[in-house]
């Protein structure tokens, strides 16, 4: 740096702090009146930017002195409409998370089939894709705060259905009500917090929406473990509970503002620069507002404002590249297998020697937990490390981790258990069980599962036997039928699972995968969406990648159990690796550093070709 330079920066330095003491002494004095502080404020905030413009290492040093600035200022109301709106992410973690123990019990009690279940399931994540289209549209039109109150009122209007079902339609009903709800808010909350909060703490405040979501599913998890205890209607509190914080949300959001830039788009200018300084404490916002605006009237000289969103959003190259840069890595969230992991945790736990069956609902809480915390690290980490280095370093983690996990399947399949007893089956009806000679096979049958004793730690006297219809904890009918019986004559029953040495690489592999995938790929995909677009494309762009984080969820769920029957365990977690290994490479290459950046500057990072952000040195 040149001598010019360095003084210039030491100046520059020096009057923000003399400017900050002058603030700070003027606020303890009390004694400016708000017009005229307001007023000086802004002119402060105009020279010091000023000056700093002209430092030598111009954007970085003004960005830097700029934090330094607001650090301690964002006031508490910018956290209180962070964590209201976050509430949105809870009920979607929750309504997602919940039916699994829930479909326990009323499978029994209504009598499901597996058509019917699956229904229950898929309904809410489809009409979550469709709602979260739809949402970019009435996000445009009628504003953010609009929506999540709509998404509250139909959490609230879902969860009221599904307490008081009587019968499956009912049900089913009530599923897609909260999946609207639920697609609605994944594409809303994001772009909300990131409209209102400061640069500095934007990451941090849409990351804390994807806490919510993992919170959402270890509360989900926890909930199902209390009230499986309950066998008649403990599944209506599971599914009905959801409306309190439902409600909550709906109240809370009645009071709570609108997003100040969808305000200034549409030219409610007054209303604007109120809440804006509402969020900004005693902060200037002429500088933030001028720059909102500008920016907004630039867009519209720039790109126009005829046609579809979603036209002008492909025909203009940055807003192109930055949605594809959005969908790509809401599709590799959920390539890398995060919801299959989770559902199967489990019994992959099971498999490591966890033998109580009743345990099985906590082992899950237990993973759930773990997402939880490790998406807390992410919190503490996006605005250390950026999103770029966070969600590499987390895919790198994750496909290893999913290396190790494919590995322990593999390796348990290579010393799968031999099958020794060929019993009859006294009813005399078909099965397939019988024609398979190791358990690898038998585990891969949804119909079967290994009736075996131990010696020390060997397998002995095994037979591949019916699971029964209403309960996967023990066989339809000999050896291991009665669960109380077959447990005190040292019997075991594995269902989707083979007792083998090597369980623990799969459990290694299981902890490791959500150690890393946790803090980046869990929340990264929804932080960056909620920044990278412009104010007109921002809900259009936001609505598409949350609607391909749907499809590909539903995809990748719905063939899970089909690809494993193809590819058995461990080719399905190598296939998943792979898909992690290519979601480097596009991340590495197209991912640019939003970290700290306003909203408005972030369009010039896709002024350049797609996928150069691997040349440009930044890691
Ligand atoms: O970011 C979230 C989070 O990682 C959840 O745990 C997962 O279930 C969702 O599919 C994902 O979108």
């Amino acid at each position: 740096m040149s001598r010019k330079a360095s003084d210039n920066v030491e100046y520059t330095l020096r009057s923000l702090s003399n400017l900050m003491g002058e603030k700070r002494r003027r606020q303890a004095d009390g004694s400016a009146g708000s017009g005229a502080a307001a007023g000086e404020r802004s002119l402060i905030a105009a020279e010091s930017c000023s000056s700093l413009n002209s430092a030598a290492s111009g954007g970085e040093l003004e960005r830097a002195a700029r934090r330094q600035f607001q650090q301690d200022e964002t006031p508490g109301f910018v956290y209180v409409v962070s964590v209201f709106s976050a509430l949105g992410g809870f009920l979607f973690g929750y309504d997602t998370g919940v039916v699994s123990g829930a479909l326990l019990l009323l499978k029994r009690e209504l009598n499901l089939d597996a058509l019917w279940q699956e229904l229950l399931v898929s309904s809410t994540v489809g009409a979550a894709a469709l709602s979260a289209l739809a949402g970019g549209v009435l996000n445009g039109l009628c504003g953010r705060r609009p929506c999540i109150l709509l998404a509250s009122g139909l959490f609230t209007a879902g969860s009221g259905v599904l307490a008081a079902a009587r019968d499956k339609e009912t049900l089913l009903a009530g599923r897609v009500v909260v999946g609207l709800g639920i697609g609605v808010a994944s594409m809303t909350v994001p772009v909300y917090i990131a409209e209102v909060a400061p640069p500095h703490l934007r990451g941090r405040l849409v990351t804390i929406n994807t806490l919510f979501i993992t919170g959402g599913q270890f509360f989900a998890s926890v909930v199902d473990g209390i009230f499986s205890y309950l066998a008649k209607d403990g599944w209506r509190y599971m599914l009905g509970l959801s409306a309190v914080p439902a409600v909550i949300q709906f109240l809370g959001f009645l009071f709570l503002p609108e997003s100040p830039r969808w305000l200034i788009q549409k030219g409610q200018t007054q209303r604007a620069r109120r809440i804006l300084s509402q969020m900004r404490g005693n902060q200037a916002i002429d500088e933030e507002y001028d720059s909102i605006k500008n920016n907004i009237e630039e867009e519209e000289k720039e790109v126009g404002a005829a046609g579809p969103v979603i036209c002008r959003m492909l025909t203009y190259p940055p807003t192109r590249r930055a949605l594809i840069v959005g969908c790509g890595l809401q599709m590799f969230q959920q390539l890398s297998g995060i919801n299959t992991v989770m559902y199967y945790s489990a019994t992959i736990l099971q498999m490591s020697g966890v033998e109580d069956d009743r345990l099985a609902i906590w082992l899950a809480a237990l993973t759930a937990f773990i997402n939880f915390v490790f998406t807390l690290v992410g919190v503490w980490l996006v605005e250390r490390m950026g999103r770029r280095k966070l969600t590499l370093g987390s895919l790198t983690g994750t496909a290893v981790a999913l290396i190790i996990l494919a590995s322990g399947f593999l390796l348990s399949a290579q010393v799968s258990p031999r099958i020794t007893l060929n019993p009859t089956d006294p009813s005399h009806q078909n099965s397939t069980c019988t024609k398979y000679s190791y358990c690898n096979g038998c585990m891969l049958d949804p119909d079967c599962g290994l009736c075996y004793k131990l010696n020390k730690s060997s397998v002995v006297e095994s037979s591949c036997i019916p699971v029964d219809k209403h309960s996967t904890m023990k066989a339809a009918w000999g050896r291991c039928s009665n669960e109380s019986i077959f447990k005190k004559e040292d019997l075991f029953w594995a269902y989707n699972f083979c007792p083998t040495p090597y369980s623990w690489t799969a459990l290694l592999g299981l902890i490791l995968y959500l150690v890393f995938f946790a803090p980046g790929m869990g929340p990264m995909p929804w932080t960056v969406n909620s920044e990278i677009y412009p104010l007109w494309a921002r809900s259009t762009g936001n609505a598409c990648s949350s609607g391909v984080n749907w499809v590909f969820n539903v995809l990748v769920s719905l063939t899970f159990l089909h690809t494993a029957e193809y590819l058995t365990y461990y080719g399905a977690f190598f296939l998943y690796a792979g898909f992690a290994a290519l979601g480097l490479v596009f991340i590495y290459g197209c991912l640019p550093e939003t970290k700290g950046k306003k909203l408005e500057e972030i369009e010039s990072l896709f002024e350049n070709r797609l996928c150069t952000c691997g040349s440009t040195g930044a890691f």
